[in-house]
């Protein structure tokens, strides 16, 4: 059966006068217009029936509703028949079954996100498990909620909670929503249906209060409290969130519901929702969405039919940085680890690294002492590979030395099983190369983690052309257990997040080279919305990891590498970055960053050895054009991936550059934005550029070709040719 088919309500009135309302549409029982429509005759009988005393209105298998169907926000595709304005909401949820004359009670299981939550706001009590999850997390997709949530959220949770709900999109589980009065209450899910007709049953004879959630006024605090509340919420917002509108749109339409009381409130959250539906930030953020899930579908793997194997027992080489973030992202989620390194006191601190990262969150209150302490007792050190025979997967996260990779290797296929996954954490090294003094390249892949590994999103997963489609799903599988991004991209140097930050920085030493500000360059792409410029995240990184990488672009694609030695220059005057307490700036001890006036005779140095002159067009370059020097590089970077399969869809690389380098999401990702700009434009920019300042500019062939023929750079190479 289709899922279009699936879209519906179920009624069933039992003999205790209850009528149970469940919606139907997986996998996620998303609100769809057939849905409401469904919904609203479910309610007209419900309410019709003489032998129904109360409703309850629960979701399919487990979930209540994640919500409005995305799919149709920004104009993804055709968005579905339109009512008028304000009919769900005022009309439907408000009049019609928040002020119905029997009772509803909601029974959430699963999720309650976004207009599922503001469906169980409008019924009359909430009943959910401990491990629900409630939340409104519309402005994670560039709308604000539109069924009344901005209106009775604050009205439940308080003003304060609320804002933070919606401004973070962050969702609460069914315990925490208990205590903030959110649900009334918490049961097993066995009891769930059981308790909400009850309830039900309660209200309709008076025994339990008959709650609008609308009209309540005792969780808004006085006039005054209201008003510092929503100040200091702007004045975050306005800090934070950086060239879009609607998280500030979200907190007016608060307060117009506590000023001018809630039916102005419901009208003001009509029109803006309506309004942001159709945004061009929504639809950058509706693709990411999207992008997002689709990058867990490769072509030719997830297609085939494969079931990810259990892999229980998993082994991390290394317990430096990136080894015990790896090992503190998958103890975090359960799994047994073994973390070896080659002596005691290597062991000693690695696991001391791993506990240090969990006791930070100890420190910000998401995790308690005693389960650090069981979180902690799935890990094991070891010194040698012995325990290695029962592993399911190793990744090893040694420093990047292709000798040392390949001897490890070669240990692990004596010690390891046939069937465990062998992957490198690499960051830039061909892992052809890595398991050359092996016989088990189908089982050797990538697991590319970002650092910090137990913080970073993305997970690159690396497939050589020998790896089997099995390691890939299996590799997949363990990713979204670990609540990572996992992106699958090809092998080659850089893979795809550090190919396309190599020209990011590229670019801007060029542009400081010949005469650019290196503060104005990072002003201008902090202000674009990437979390820093690139000066400010080389000094973060530390110049030994950018000369290093440097090197090995320079050997693999020495034809469009800039060769600046700005930043040798600056190590070999001992002036690292931010360890070092000078960069391109300059940190107190706080770690704050300040423009240093030094730099320019560093500059000056790199220049003459670079023996280019100031332009002064480049002096004097303005924003846009500093960001489209910066950022086109990269497309084009990004262009060459696509024609030599490194990813395999457009889209994966939005979410690498979005997830992995910091992209602005209210951009929908790099080829995204390329796109929305026309691919001629880019090119013609990059010929221009090319001619003057050589080849590093120069469009590669995939970009000049679609520029000629005014096809989108996100396109298919088959859907790209069946349009020529
Ligand atoms: C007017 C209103 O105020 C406006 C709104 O309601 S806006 C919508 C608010 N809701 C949301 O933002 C929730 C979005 N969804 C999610 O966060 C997650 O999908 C979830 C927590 C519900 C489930 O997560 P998970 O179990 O990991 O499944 P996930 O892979 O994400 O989703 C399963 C499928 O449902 C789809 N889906 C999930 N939520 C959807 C939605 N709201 N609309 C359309 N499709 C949706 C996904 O695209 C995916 O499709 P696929 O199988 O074809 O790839």
């Amino acid at each position: 059966m289709s899922r279009e088919a699936k879209r519906t309500t179920v009624l069933e009135v039992g003999d205790d006068g209850v009528a149970l309302i469940t919606i139907v549409n997986p996998p996620v029982n998303a609100l769809t217009a057939d849905i409401f429509h469904s919904l609203s005759e479910s309610y007209e009988q419900a309410l019709g029936r003489e032998d129904v005393k109360a409703i309850v209105v629960t979701g399919a298998k487990g979930i209540f509703c994640g919500g409005f169907d995305v799919s149709g926000f920004g104009g993804q595709k055709h968005q579905e028949e339109q009512t008028r304005p304000g009919y769900t909401s005022v009309d439907f949820f408000t009049d019609g079954l928040e002020g119905a004359k029997k009772p509803s009670v909601a029974a959430i299981d699963g999720v309650a996100l976004g207009g599922g939550l503001e469906l169980a706001m409008v019924c009359h009590a909430r009943i959910s498990t401990a491990t629900a999850r409630l939340g409104l997390p519309e402005l994670q997709l560039g709308v604000i909620p539109g069924l009344g949530g901005t209106q009775r959220l604050p009205r439940l949770v308080g003003l304060s909670k609320s804002l933070e709900m919606m401004l973070t999109s962050k969702a609460v589980e069914g315990t925490e929503a208990c205590i903030l009065g959110l649900v009334d209450a918490v049961v097993s899910p066995n009891e769930l249906l059981p308790t909400a007709r009850k309830w039900a049953l309660d209200i309709s004879q008076c025994r339990r209060p008959w709650v609008a959630s609308l009209y309540r006024t005792d969780r808004l605090g006085s006039l005054k409290d209201t008003r510092q509340i929503l100040k200091f919420a702007r004045s975050q917002v306005k800090k934070q969130a950086l060239n879009v509108k609607h998280p500030l749109i979200c907190i007016d339409v608060v307060e117009e519901g506590i000023i001018s009381g809630p039916q102005a409130g419901l009208w003001k959250e009509t029109q803006e929702s309506q309004q942001l539906q159709k945004s061009y930030t929504t639809k950058c953020l509706v693709h990411v969405f999207f992008a997002q899930r689709g990058a867990l579908k490769v072509p030719g793997i997830t297609d085939r039919g494969l079931m990810p194997r259990p892999l229980n027992k998993i082994a991390v080489l290394g317990g430096g940085l990136m080894g015990s973030g790896i090992a503190t992202a998958l103890i975090l989620s359960n799994y047994s680890v073994i973390l070896k390194e080659v002596n005691e006191k290597y062991l000693h601190a690695g696991i001391g690294r791993v506990r240090a990262n969990l006791e930070s969150h100890v420190k910000k209150g998401k995790m308690t002492e005693e389960k650090l302490e069981r979180t902690m007792s799935l890990l094991r050190g070891v010194l040698d590979y012995e325990s290695f025979r029962t592993v399911d997967l190793v990744i090893e996260a040694v420093i990047e030395d292709v000798s040392l990779k390949q001897q490890i290797f070669a240990e692990l296929e004596k010690y390891c099983s046939p069937y465990c996954i062998l992957a490198s954490n690499t960051s830039t090294i061909d892992l052809t190369i890595i398991g050359e003094r092996t016989n088990s390249l189908d089982r050797i892949a990538g697991a590319h983690f970002f650092s910090p590994a137990h913080v970073m999103p993305l997970l690159e997963i690396v497939r050589t052309r020998h790896t089997s489609p099995q390691v890939v799903v299996d590799l997949l599988n363990i990713g979204k257990k670990i609540k990572k991004i996992p992106v699958v991209v090809g092998n080659c140097t850089g893979f795809a997040v550090n190919r396309m930050f190599f020209p990011y920085t590229q670019a801007a030493l060029l542009l400081v080279e010949r005469g650019t500000n290196p503060y104005r360059i990072d002003d201008a792409i902090t202000k674009f919305g990437m979390p820093m410029g690139p000066f400010r995240l080389a000094d973060l990184v530390g110049f030994g990891v950018a000369i290093a990488t440097g090197m090995q672009f320079l050997e693999k694609f020495p034809e469009r590498t800039y060769k600046s030695m700005l930043i040798p220059i600056l190590q070999e005057d001992k002036r690292a970055g931010e360890s070092t307490n000078e960069g391109f700036y300059q940190y107190d001890q706080r770690r704050k960053a300040t423009a240093d006036p030094d730099l320019e005779k560093y500059i000056e140095k790199a220049r003459s050895i670079s023996g280019v002159t100031v332009d002064s067009k480049l002096v004097n370059i303005a924003e846009d054009d500093i960001v489209e020097m910066i950022f086109f590089p990269v497309v084009n970077e990004a262009c060459r991936m696509l024609a030599e399969g490194i990813a395999v869809k457009a889209a994966d690389l939005d979410i690498a550059a979005v997830m992995g380098m910091g992209f602005p999401p209210y951009r929908g990702g790099i080829v995204f934005w390329a796109d929305s700009l026309g691919s001629k434009h880019i090119c013609s920019r990059l010929d221009e550029w090319s001619k003057m300042y050589g080849d590093f500019f120069k469009p590669c062939p995939y970009l000049a070709e679609r520029a000629a023929k005014g096809i989108p750079l996100s396109l298919s190479s088959d859907q790209a040719n069946s349009r020529l």
